[in-house]
């Protein structure tokens, strides 16, 4: 049996009140997760539940109150700024529901971005970025600049920019949100093949339950904590 890909152990997450007046909020209490490789699970839950704040715990975006997120054998929760740029660089994938690419910049220099953010040869990043927009069936629309693409489009750029890396585990959260139903369908459809293809360990946030459905597990978060939906 392989160990999981992502550990998340015992999290709690608590905003204190502010003397602005907002109260406090306590969003998780003993929330744990395992993700393996090739294993894909979808979490779903109301507005406000706390999804989005969950995947930014697990991607070293923010920190748990306490409890621990491991990555393989990288403790996320301990890791400082600087490391853990670093590591959402090498280790994660991100597709957020908007696809925050910049506009002014191809679609093959989107996708080399991360790459080159690690030092590694221009020439070399723009062939992986070709490789990886072929992949998402836009080879052919590298030198648009990504403001001339369309919503679906651009969010299979965002796909290609989060894989070329070739992180192990890839965290979504909505990335068909702002989609219509058919080209919500063929990103998700994309998404799931590349996950199948590369063996990653995948959490998919979406309001969507057939989506969720297709899932290898659904856990719903309700009062701070994932239970079985
Ligand atoms: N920095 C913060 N301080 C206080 N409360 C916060 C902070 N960040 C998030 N929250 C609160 O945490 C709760 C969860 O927000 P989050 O965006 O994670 O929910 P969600 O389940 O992703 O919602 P949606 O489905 O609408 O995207 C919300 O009530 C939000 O206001």
């Amino acid at each position: 049996m392989t160990s999981p890909v992502l550990r998340a152990l015992a999290l709690e997450k608590t905003y204190a009140p502010l003397s602005t007046g907002a109260t406090g909020l306590q969003l998780f209490r003993d929330l744990s997760l395992e993700v393996s490789a090739g294993e894909m699970v979808a979490i779903v839950g109301e507005s406000g539940a706390g999804k989005s704040s969950l995947l930014h715990l697990l991607a070293a975006l923010d920190k748990p109150t306490s409890g621990q997120v491991w990555c393989g054998d990288i403790e996320v929760t301990g890791l400082n700024a600087k490391e853990a740029a670093g590591f959402r660089n090498r280790d994660i994938g991100y597709v957020w529901q908007f696809h925050y690419l910049l506009p002014e910049f191809t679609a093959l220099e989107n996708v080399a971005m991360p790459l080159l953010a690690r030092a590694t040869p221009h020439k070399q990043a723009m062939t992986q970025a070709a490789l990886w927009l072929d992949r998402v069936g836009l080879g052919g629309r590298g030198h648009h600049r990504s403001g001339e693409l369309s919503g679906g489009e651009q969010q299979r750029v965002s796909i290609a920019r989060a894989l070329v890396t070739q992180p192990k585990l890839l965290l979504a959260d909505e990335p068909t949100g702002d989609l219509d139903n058919a080209t919500a369908q063929r990103v998700f459809d994309l998404l799931m093949g590349l996950h199948r293809e590369h063996l990653l360990a995948s959490v998919l946030v979406t309001h969507n339950l057939d989506f969720a459905s297709r899932c290898d597990r659904v856990l719903r978060l309700r009062e701070g904590r994932l239970v079985q939906a």
